[in-house]
């Protein structure tokens, strides 16, 4: 079942939603191309959906044109809204497919699609996107919910479906991320995730008075391309092993690994017999009361850190191929990091993944 949204945003016809700022500042209802009607229907859009819809034709037309799209195409949309994006990609694209959580909107786009000819291009999933199977795509272009950027990004660098590019407008601040390097202060997990098996190009910074309702946020594109080649390594140890390192992304590697909970999870992972379950929690520096195997194992990680000269770095400063380099020195030392949360396997992905 789909949860009910909660927080209300405002009130506006669909057909003021195609017009561009200045034509919405003149109310010129009528240049908007949908006819009267269009005029008629209008309806509330939910902050917690992200519902902000993108006005300024002149962006739009950017995006598709940067997008590079073939004639033979599937392109993905994830979140279409009331159709501005999806009528520019279905006259590119060989075909469409559009997963949009909210009939509403999807009632819209299709009413609009037919009223342009353009219904038989395009494939309706009415799901949340987090929580389907993707069908086969070449690329991805969409305006997507702010709210589900980092699990949906996961979901598409490390899901099964292979494709060329995708075309994404998300926050500026979250933009920001991807494009940072090692040592930029907005470099975190996330990024490190994303650039190990993709290229991240930024395309364009876009004005919140582009969209409909105003959101509180500017916003950019990129585009997001999976590299040719990637590193010969097991993509859910890799996910799980940054997952630890960025746990506290202002410590250094040594504080973070010293903390028992995590001490715990990784014996617990390489057989460390021994190791004492009790004592769960993230008391660092009382290591007075440790039993000698767990010692010895902290030791181990120690010098594994020390080995590569990594205790006293943050994680925010090394490079993918020095992350790799350490996670190659633990398992070199029998080390292994794995997904321990509840419910985790592949395709899903949570908040907690950026
Ligand atoms: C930012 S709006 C984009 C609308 C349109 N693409 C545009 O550019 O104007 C995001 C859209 O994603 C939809 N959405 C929100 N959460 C979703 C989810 N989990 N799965 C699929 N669609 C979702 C919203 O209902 C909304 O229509």
């Amino acid at each position: 079942m789909l949860g009910a949204p909660r927080r209300v945003l405002g009130l506006i016809p669909y057909s003021l939603q195609k017009l561009s700022p200045r034509q919405l500042h003149h109310h010129d209802v009528n240049n908007g191309g949908g006819g009267n009607s269009e005029k008629e229907e209008s309806f509330r859009f939910y902050k917690s959906r992200g519902q902000h819809i993108l006005v300024n034709p002149r962006i739009l037309d950017t995006i598709v044109r940067r997008s590079a799209i073939n004639p033979t195409d599937t392109v993905l949309e994830i979140g279409p809204g009331t159709g501005n994006l999806t009528l520019k990609l279905l006259e590119a694209a060989h075909r469409v497919v559009a997963v949009e959580i909210d009939d509403r909107m999807v009632h819209v786009l299709e009413k609009r699609v037919l009223q342009h000819g353009l219904r038989h291009k395009l494939n309706v999933i009415q799901k949340d996107a987090l929580r389907i199977l993707f069908p086969h795509f070449d690329l991805v272009v969409a305006n997507i919910p702010y709210g589900i950027s980092s699990p949906l990004l996961m979901k598409l660098v490390y899901g099964a479906c292979p494709f060329r590019s995708a075309t994404l407008l998300l926050q500026k601040e979250f933009a920001g991320r991807l494009l940072a390097n090692p040592g930029d202060s907005e470099f975190n997990r996330l990024a490190v995730n994303v650039k190990l098996v993709a290229d991240v190009e930024f395309v364009m910074d876009v004005s919140k008075r582009d969209f409909l309702p105003c959101p509180k946020v500017d916003s950019s594109v990129v585009i997001i391309r999976p590299k040719d080649q990637v590193p010969d390594v097991d993509m859910r140890e890799w996910r799980a092993f940054t997952r630890t390192c960025f746990s506290r992304k202002n410590k250094t590697l040594g504080a973070t690994f010293k903390q028992k909970s995590k001490l715990l999870s990784l014996s617990k992972l390489s057989n460390v017999s021994g190791f004492a379950e009790e004592e769960e929690e993230d008391d660092d520096d009382h290591d007075h009361d440790e039993g000698g195997s767990q010692r010895s194992f902290k030791e181990k990680i120690i010098g594994v850190l020390k080995t590569g000269g990594y205790e006293d770095k943050r994680p925010s400063k090394l490079s993918i191929e020095e992350l790799l380099h350490l996670l190659s020195l633990f398992n070199g030392a029998g080390i292994y990091f794995h997904d321990c949360r509840k419910n985790s396997n592949e395709d899903r992905f949570d908040e907690d993944d950026g």
